[in-house]
C-alpha cells in the first residue's frame, strides 16, 4: 500500500508552484488518501531562492527540501508549473527517471504539443491549460450552449474574453485557446480564430470566434464566454479568486496518476483534467 506520494514541484519558486508547494504539505487527508511528501522543489539555477527551504520561499514554514536545480532520484509524479522554454527539460527528466507527469504550464508550441503526445506513450501525463473544476466543468457548458445555439435564427456570435494578472507571459491564455478548441468542435464546419480587432474589419462573419485578452493587476485568472444573438445575449462567466483552485487541482490529478492507495498507477498515455474529474466524453 503506498500512503505517500513523493512529489516533485516544477517551477516550484513561482506563483503556481509555491501554491502546490503549501497545499501539498498542507492537506488535509481522508483517510484512505494518500499523504504527499515534497520530495523536490526545483527550479532555475539562477532564482535568487535557490538553496533556501521550499517551505520558507512558498511562506509556510521550514520543509527540509530545498529550492535546487537538480532532479531527484525518486519521486512518484511531478507536477510542473514553469515557463514553455523550462518544460523540455521537464518531459525529458520524467521520461529518463520513468516518472509520472502533471502540466500545467501553457503557451506551448505545436513541437512542444508533439513531444508531449510522444512522452505519453511511454509516461502517463496529465496536460491541462486550467486544472480548475469551475473551469473544466464550465468548458462543458460552453461545448453544450453552442450546440443548442449553433443553427439558431439569426445566428450566434461567440466571442471569448479573458482577463489575468499584468504578469502573464502569453496570450490569448491556454485555457481561453481550450475553450475555443471546444466550441469550434461543437460549431462544426470551418471556424477562424480572431484574435483581437482593429482598423476596419469589415462586418464579423458567422464562423468566427474572437479572443480578448485583458491584462489587469493581480487577477488570478477569469474567462467570459460571450453567446451574442439578435434580442438577447448569455455570457458565461468562470473567475477565481486565487490560485488554490489551479494547485489543488493539480493535487488531484498528481493523485490520480499515481493511483488509489493500493498502487495502481495509470498506465502511460496522455490524459487531461476531464480525465481526471471523470468528465471524459470518451
Ligand atoms: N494549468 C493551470 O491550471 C494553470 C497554469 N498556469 C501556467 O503555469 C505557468 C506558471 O505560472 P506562474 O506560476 O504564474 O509563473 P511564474 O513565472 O510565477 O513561475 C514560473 C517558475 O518557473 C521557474 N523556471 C523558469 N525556468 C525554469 C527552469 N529552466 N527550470 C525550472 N524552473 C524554471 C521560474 O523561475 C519561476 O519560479 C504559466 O505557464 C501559467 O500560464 C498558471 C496557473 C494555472
Ligand atoms: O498564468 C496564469 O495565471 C494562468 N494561466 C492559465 C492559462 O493560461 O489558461 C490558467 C489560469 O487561467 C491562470
Amino acid at each position: 500500500m503506498n500512503s505517500t506520494i513523493k512529489l516533485a514541484v516544477h517551477g516550484a519558486a513561482g506563483r503556481m508552484g509555491q501554491r502546490v508547494v503549501a497545499l501539498a504539505a498542507a492537506e488535509d487527508h481522508a483517510p484512505r488518501q494518500s499523504r504527499f511528501q515534497i520530495v523536490a522543489a526545483i527550479d532555475h539555477p539562477d532564482h535568487p531562492k535557490m538553496g533556501q527551504d521550499a517551505g520558507l520561499v512558498a511562506g509556510i514554514g521550514e520543509l527540509n527540501t530545498t529550492l535546487s536545480a537538480t532532479w531527484p532520484s525518486e519521486a512518484d509524479v511531478v507536477i510542473d508549473f514553469s515557463l514553455p522554454e523550462a518544460l523540455d527539460g521537464c518531459v525529458d527528466a520524467c521520461l529518463k527517471h520513468g516518472i509520472p507527469l502533471v502540466v500545467a504550464t501553457t503557451g506551448l508550441s505545436d513541437a512542444q504539443k508533439e513531444k508531449l503526445a510522444e512522452a505519453g506513450k511511454s509516461l502517463p501525463i496529465v496536460w491541462a491549460p486550467s486544472m480548475s473544476l469551475a473551469v473544466n466543468l464550465s468548458m462543458r457548458i460552453a461545448a453544450q450552449i453552442t450546440t443548442a445555439l449553433k443553427d439558431v435564427a439569426g445566428g450566434v456570435d461567440i466571442e471569448i474574453l479573458e482577463r489575468h494578472h499584468r504578469f502573464k507571459a502569453d496570450a490569448p491564455s491556454g485555457t481561453a485557446l481550450k475553450f475555443g478548441e471546444l466550441i469550434a468542435s461543437a460549431m462544426g464546419g470551418e471556424v477562424d480564430h480572431i484574435h483581437g480587432r482593429e482598423g476596419h474589419t469589415g462586418q464579423r462573419t458567422r464562423n468566427e470566434i474572437g479572443y480578448h485578452a485583458i491584462r489587469v493587476g493581480d487577477n488570478p485568472g477569469e474567462h467570459t464566454i460571450v453567446f451574442g444573438m439578435l434580442g438577447e445575449r448569455i455570457e458565461l462567466n468562470v473567475a477565481a479568486s486565487n490560485r488554490d483552485c489551479y494547485a489543488s487541482g493539480a493535487l488531484a490529478a498528481a493523485r490520480w496518476l499515481c493511483g488509489p492507495s493500493d498502487g495502481t498507477a495509470k498506465p502511460a498515455g496522455l490524459y487531461n483534467m476531464f480525465d481526471v474529474l471523470g468528465m471524459s466524453d470518451e
